[in-house]
């Protein structure tokens, strides 16, 4: 279905941008900065020349130069920050109802027991209730963990809905997620059909299916059917069921209700089923059947809505006659509710969700992050001058659907496009939809449809559009990030690597999208800075030049500028220092754990010795757990080998810095000159430490680090000071 333009060309616009103010300030702490690198790197050669630690000079070297690398890649998200501003009211004027497009809402989850089914339905939910004509709102749910829980659920769901939508519209709620609006202050107490759909649903998640009395209708006998004894999450036929069809279902005041529409794709064992991208092509494929909505909207099953105006607010865009030829997506930022004070694992990931995508919005657009964004259906079909024609008409973007969603030919061409073969000999995943061979198809796909010429826009309104949830342990946030090291590292070393194949079509933006895909290499230089300035303390060797030398300066200008200016790109987006505090803390932690693990995981597949997955992160919240997420612990708990480099930094810093403290005091201030900046380094890692030595020693809770692990570090840090005495002198 092609998207009506406005009968008229509106005389006001729908949104506005201005630059930011700080954009002046970015340039020239660029300019002043760059200076400073290009100095120190004179001074790295110049040291190289003369001395006798040639090994450890050259891994200083290499780590400052990726170092700088990073730091220019990160200067295009800082040379044209923008920040936009939706017209609603200009909206509201000059588009009448009936001319908005419809729109499709797609949300994956994958599995029941990481991602509880209420999650997902109260997800669905808020977005069925949006402030938007609900004939033209169709919710489709994809259930890659294959589960009749998540079925029932969504069951139950459709039946709630029916309360819930005109109970919403009627007292204009502003929080249309069930959980949230009931668990909020003003409300203690939840209705009799939302106690109802929690406990039932609940129940059957504990039982992995429902009980025989709550199966209601022949139609969902039926549905159930189809979970044969042989049935499993990897083997199964696909299963679409249409749960609300807005042609005849209605809510209890007789108003209409939007589509709802349950998906689980065929899996197989012969077939790849490429993780959360194939998910989300078997949506495109299946609504294009039913619904063919010309804007469709990505979500994660935890991504509620907490503003129902957001469809408006995309449209404020969308709607725009002169963006429209260009315009493949609007994202919204990713925000999250339930962190901690300090958000001890940067969960919030500032940078990447909403600093960066301003800077991004400046030259063409922001990258895609997977969910709470809206694209033109078209978009992923070819350029905006190149159309692909798919394989069969009825998927193509173009085509108009004539039956109604629940007719027996719809759902035969439904459950056609949702096989595992259905794939085979197209060009799903290379040039249509979501594109394969990475872990991170939200990163991977949006940079390849801006190749293709495409633009995105970032929607940030003061009120945040759509709210996840986090990782509560560290073990999960490091699956997380090791997941999309490896995800971003494939795009790296595929052909479309974003500086061959991307700086020649989308110019500087392509700049930043290296700073992302190479984002995995940080864990070269934290992890040598994290070792070797203090074993060469260790041994006497001095690795920065003494305190009495100007060149010293150099690098104590360098780390303030660079922290002092990320600490402001943080306050002025509404961040606290100590969330600041702990972002730089993850990032360094990050560096010796996930990071370096996902790198050596990664070089591993591509030798053909593992294989990596998409792990997905937990979102079930255990009360215990909960409570120490809240009071700011480091939970740890396993004995996972991620934690053997941590805490190995964590001992050798420590040592490093007391011996050299020790070393002043009896030696006195002049005999350790040379050794001054190591001791500070030292120190300032043993102080962002502090959990870990907590971990270590103090604590006996659950989340301790585990003794194995405590153990293995100390003795791998005795070893590797033995061997490094005898390397330093080389
Ligand atoms: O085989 C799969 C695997 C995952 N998912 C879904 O993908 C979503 C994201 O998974 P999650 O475990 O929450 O990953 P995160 O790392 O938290 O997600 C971020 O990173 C992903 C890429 O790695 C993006 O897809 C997400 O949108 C982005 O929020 C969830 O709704 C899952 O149900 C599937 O549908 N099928
Ligand atoms: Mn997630």
């Amino acid at each position: 279905m092609e998207m009506e333009s406005p009968k008229t060309q509106a005389p006001l616009p729908f949104h506005n941008y201005k630059l930011l103010r700080r954009a002046t300030l970015n340039r020239l702490f660029m300019a002043v900065h760059m200076a400073g690198i290009i100095a120190l790197l004179y001074h790295h050669v110049h040291t190289l020349l003369f001395t006798t630690s040639s090994i450890t000079f050259s891994l200083l070297l290499l780590s400052d130069l990726i170092l700088a690398f990073m730091w220019g890649c990160s200067q295009a998200f800082h040379l044209r920050p923008i920040r936009r501003r939706e017209l609603l009211h200009n909206l509201e004027k000059w588009v009448e109802e009936r001319d908005f497009p419809s729109v499709d809402i797609f949300i994956c989850t994958a599995d029941p027991q990481k991602e509880p089914p209420m999650g997902t339905v109260n997800t669905a939910l808020s977005v069925m209730a949006y402030d938007y004509p609900p004939e033209k709102v169709s919710v489709y749910v994809s259930d890659d963990g294959g589960a009749q829980a998540t079925l029932f659920a969504f069951m139950e769901a459709a039946k709630f809905a029916r309360h819930w939508l005109p109970f919403c519209r009627d007292n204009h709620l502003v929080e249309r997620c069930p959980e949230v609006y009931f668990s909020s202050p003003c409300y203690s107490s939840s209705t009799p059909e939302a106690d109802k759909l929690k406990v039932r649903v609940e129940n059957t998640v504990e039982r992995g299916k429902p009980l025989e009395e709550h199966i209601e209708d022949e139609e969902m006998h039926k549905a159930f059917a189809k979970w044969t004894p042989n049935f499993t999450r990897q083997n199964h036929p696909p299963i679409i069921q249409v749960l609300l069809a807005s042609s005849k279902d209605e809510d209890v005041m007789g108003g209409m209700m939007p589509n709802l529409i349950y998906v689980s794709r065929e899996k197989n064992k012969t077939h790849p089923h490429h993780f959360k991208a194939g998910a989300l092509n078997t949506l495109l494929r299946v609504s294009a059947t039913m619904t063919n909505a010309p804007i469709f909207l990505t979500l994660d099953c935890d991504t509620y809505s907490s503003d129902p105006q957001t469809v408006k607010r995309a449209l404020c865009y969308f709607l725009d006659s002169k963006l429209r030829p260009k315009l493949a997506y609007v994202q919204f930022p990713q925000i999250f509710r339930g962190l901690n004070k300090g958000d001890i694992y940067f969960s919030e990931h500032k940078r990447l969700f909403q600093i960066n995508p301003m800077g991004m919005d400046g030259l063409q657009g922001p990258n895609y992050v997977g969910a709470a964004c809206f694209f033109y259906r078209r978009a992923l079909f070819g350029s905006p001058s190149g159309f692909i024609e798919p394989e069969i008409p009825t998927v193509s973007p173009n085509q108009i659907v004539q039956k109604s969603i629940g007719s027996g030919d719809i759902l035969k061409l439904a459950q056609h496009v949702a096989v595992c073969s259905y794939e085979d000999q197209t060009e799903w995943g290379s040039k249509l939809g979501f594109r394969y061979g990475s872990l991170v198809e939200d990163y991977h796909t949006g940079y390849r449809i801006k190749c293709e010429g495409w633009k995105g826009i970032f929607c940030y309104p003061e009120r945040p559009a759509f709210l996840g949830d986090v990782p509560m342990t560290l073990i999960d946030v490091f699956g997380q990030c090791k997941r999309w090291v490896i995800g971003l590292l494939e795009v790296l070393f595929s052909k479309y690597n974003t500086l061959t194949f991307g700086l020649p079509r989308i110019g500087p933006l392509a700049i930043a999208y290296t700073h992302y895909a190479c984002w995995p290499i940080y864990c070269i230089p934290l992890t040598l800075y994290a070792f070797i300035p203090q074993l060469a303390l260790l041994n006497g060797v001095s690795t920065f030049p003494k305190v009495t030398d100007p060149w010293s300066l150099l690098y104590v200008f360098l780390y303030l500028g660079a922290s002092g200016k990320d600490l402001l790109d943080f306050l002025l987006e509404k961040g606290t220092f100590m969330r600041w505090w702990n972002s730089q803390r993850m990032w360094m932690i990050s560096g010796v754990t996930c990071f370096l693990f996902g790198c050596i995981e990664y070089t591993l597949s591509s030798l053909g010795i593992a294989m990596a997955g998409f792990n997905v992160t937990s979102k079930v919240q255990d009360d215990e757990l909960k409570k120490r997420y809240d009071q700011g612990v480091f939970e740890f708990g396993v004995a996972s080998p991620m934690f053997v480099p941590l805490t190995m930094a964590a001992i050798i810093n420590l040592i490093s810095f007391v011996v050299g403290f020790m070393g002043i005091l009896t030696r006195g201030m002049v005999n350790m000159e040379g050794l001054i900046l190591q001791i500070l380094l030292s120190g300032f890692v043993a102080v962002n430490c502090w959990p870990i030595y907590e971990a270590m020693v103090f604590r006996s809770d659950k989340g301790r680090m585990p003794t194995k692990t405590t153990l293995t570090s100390a003795f791998l840090v005795a070893f590797l000071y033995m061997v490094t005495g005898v390397c330093l002198k080389i």
